[in-house]
């Protein structure tokens, strides 16, 4: 990726939950086995993450449960603060801002505004007990849209894209299954037109038919609107299908990052062996 491309990117991003202690860095990390000091019991979730992301890539994100993905998903969200380091975004012709330095208003707007974010548990992205229209409505509101017909259009327009029954905009989210749920999510996040669409684990948990659509719609809704995306899941498989690039997260590090052909072909770090081997 050429350097200067990039929309996203993160330098030297930390979190940890827990009092920390002088040993912590020697016990805990990939070489160690574990993210958890034996110590303190800190929990280091995300220890010096790098990445970038180019306008309008997928980018990729692999790791066992708990190696850190959904917390680093989560501080891009502006959801959760990191301890230290810089998440710079650049829209086009812009100069970057870093979006750690945004108080709590100003993090609100960005992320209702150029983000949108995709859960593995719909409950999470949805409000159950809103219709359809009023989950879209909600995400629009924040992002200070005001006009109810052009809400009303924008959201019938993305149930079309997202290949829900429009006729259904009024019918609550228990009323769907659970690929139709992650369509409404989908939707959903994509209601503002955000330039960075995140994704956490959103296949997980579903029957690999509906996985594989829901996969053709995100390939689709990316060719179309060029939209940059970050694929979170612990299955190169899924990864492999979407991300052109991928990283490796291990016990809060990233253990190897390339292109996602290369990683499948020839990876490098054990663990990415071990990965490799078991999506084949
Ligand atoms: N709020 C929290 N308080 C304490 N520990 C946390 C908190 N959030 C995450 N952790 C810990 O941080 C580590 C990384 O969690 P994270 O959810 O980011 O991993 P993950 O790779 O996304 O795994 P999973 O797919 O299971 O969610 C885990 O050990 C988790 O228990």
């Amino acid at each position: 990726m050429i350097d200067e491309d990039w929309i996203l990117r993160v330098d030297h991003l930390y979190k940890h939950f827990g009092p920390t202690c002088a040993d912590c860095h020697q016990l805990t990390g990939p070489t160690q086995g574990r993210s958890r000091c034996p110590r303190c019991g800190t929990v280091w979730a995300c220890v010096d993450v790098n990445l970038q992301l180019a306008k309008g890539e997928v980018l990729g994100i692999v790791g066992e449960s708990g190696s850190g993905k959904s917390t680093l998903l989560q501080m891009i969200h502006l959801t959760v603060q990191p301890d230290r380091g810089h998440i710079w975004y650049r829209a086009d012709g812009e100069t970057a801002h870093d979006l750690t330095t945004l108080n709590r208003y100003e993090a609100r707007l960005f992320r209702n505004t150029h983000l949108g974010i995709v859960y593995q548990r719909p409950e999470l992205g949805l409000n159950m007990r809103f219709s359809i229209g009023g989950n879209v409505a909600e995400k629009l509101l924040l992002a200070e849209w005001r006009h109810f017909g052009r809400i009303r259009a924008r959201t019938t327009e993305l149930m079309v894209k997202t290949e829900l029954p429009p006729e259904r905009i009024d019918d609550e989210p228990p009323t769907f299954s659970g690929g139709m749920l992650q369509r409404v999510q989908i939707a959903k996040a994509l209601a503002s037109r955000p330039t960075i669409l995140l994704l956490d684990e959103i296949t997980s948990g579903l029957d690999v038919s509906v996985q594989a659509r829901i996969l053709d719609l995100l390939r689709r809704i990316q060719w179309e609107d060029r939209i940059t995306m970050l694929l979170v899941s612990h299955d190169l498989g899924v990864v492999r299908q979407l991300a052109r690039r991928t990283i490796v997260m291990k016990n809060g590090h990233i253990v190897e990052a390339g292109l996602t052909d290369q990683i499948l072909e020839d990876p490098q770090h054990p663990y990415t062996q071990l990965l490799v081997s078991s999506a084949l």
